[in-house]
């Protein structure tokens, strides 16, 4: 592949999409974005930050699931900030369940890009909306999305559409330019030790980044930020009044590679499939 689009992705590890989609198509996916709060469950609130040893993660990539904010919740898991702020993220199934979603998911502009970057049949293994909430929106750590979604070879790709401005306050994305090329550091896999409480596991210790080693990449909403599977990615937590709504996809090649049996995410049926070529 000789695009300017794909040189671009291969040396940075990120591509950045200036007004994929138009004011009024983001307008449809934000008001989408702000009715799932009222779906969420009321009772057994499950904070995201608990989903090593919550079944209600591993269990959700079929589902539409609700994770809340670990600061929004009391100690009796009672709101302690309005409902329609007290979200971290849904997942995992908006592409697949969701009619908005699944719609602007398998847009032709998404398989248009797919094609670019030279996927040769391209399935989305998963979705997310990200709430990052005013005051508790919190920080995503530093990681490579590969150490979540992993095919042989490693093939994860994120789609990130901006609903609405991300900004050095709210907490826009950072990157590590060119971190892609040095490889998977960690893991996160299934625990083969039955006796365990942990469902899930890292097969390594957290890495450490060099804080002054990330580029923040703030952009407008409707913008779309390709992030490869091997590029380290972080975002601060959400100090700021305004929220910063996004949605999310991950899209991995199904031809000549295996999903990794020791992935949380173990679909039902197969994923998916944008295009063959
Ligand atoms: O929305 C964020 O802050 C992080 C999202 C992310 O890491 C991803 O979509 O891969
Ligand atoms: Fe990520």
């Amino acid at each position: 592949m000789a695009t300017e689009l794909y040189d671009r992705f291969d040396r940075d590890g990120y591509l950045i999409v200036d007004d994929f989609f138009s004011s009024s198509e983001v307008s449809e996916l934000l008001k989408a974005g702000r009715t799932l709060p009222k779906q969420a469950p009321k009772e057994d609130r499950s904070a995201f930050q608990n989903q090593n040893r919550d079944k209600y993660f591993i269990e959700s990539g079929d589902k539409i699931r609700f994770f809340f904010e670990a600061d929004a919740l009391g100690p009796n898991n009672e709101l302690l900030v309005p409902e329609e702020y007290s979200l971290n993220k849904v997942g995992h199934s908006l592409h697949v369940d969701h009619p908005v979603f699944r719609k602007y998911t398998f847009d032709n502009r998404v398989r248009e890009l797919c094609w670019q970057l030279g996927f040769q049949r391209p399935a989305v293994a998963q979705s997310m909306y990200m709430f990052k909430n005013p005051n508790v929106g919190g920080e995503v750590t530093s990681h490579q999305d590969a150490t979540y979604l992993y095919t042989e070879p490693s093939s994860v790709v994120g789609f990130w559409i901006a609903l609405e401005d991300a900004t050095l306050e709210n907490g826009c994305l950072k990157f590590i330019r060119g971190s892609h090329k040095n490889g998977i550091h960690r893991r996160f896999v299934r625990n083969s030790d039955p006796s365990s409480k942990e469902i899930l596991i890292y097969d390594k210790p957290e890495c450490v980044y060099q804080m002054s080693n990330f580029t923040a990449m703030p952009v407008k909403a409707g913008t779309l930020v390709v992030i490869h599977g091997s590029v380290v990615h972080r975002s601060e937590p959400n100090r700021s009044k305004n929220s910063r709504h996004a949605y999310t996809f991950h899209v991995i090649e199904t031809k000549g590679t295996r999903w990794s049996a020791d992935n949380w995410l173990q679909p039902n049926e197969p994923f998916p499939i944008l295009y063959e070529r």
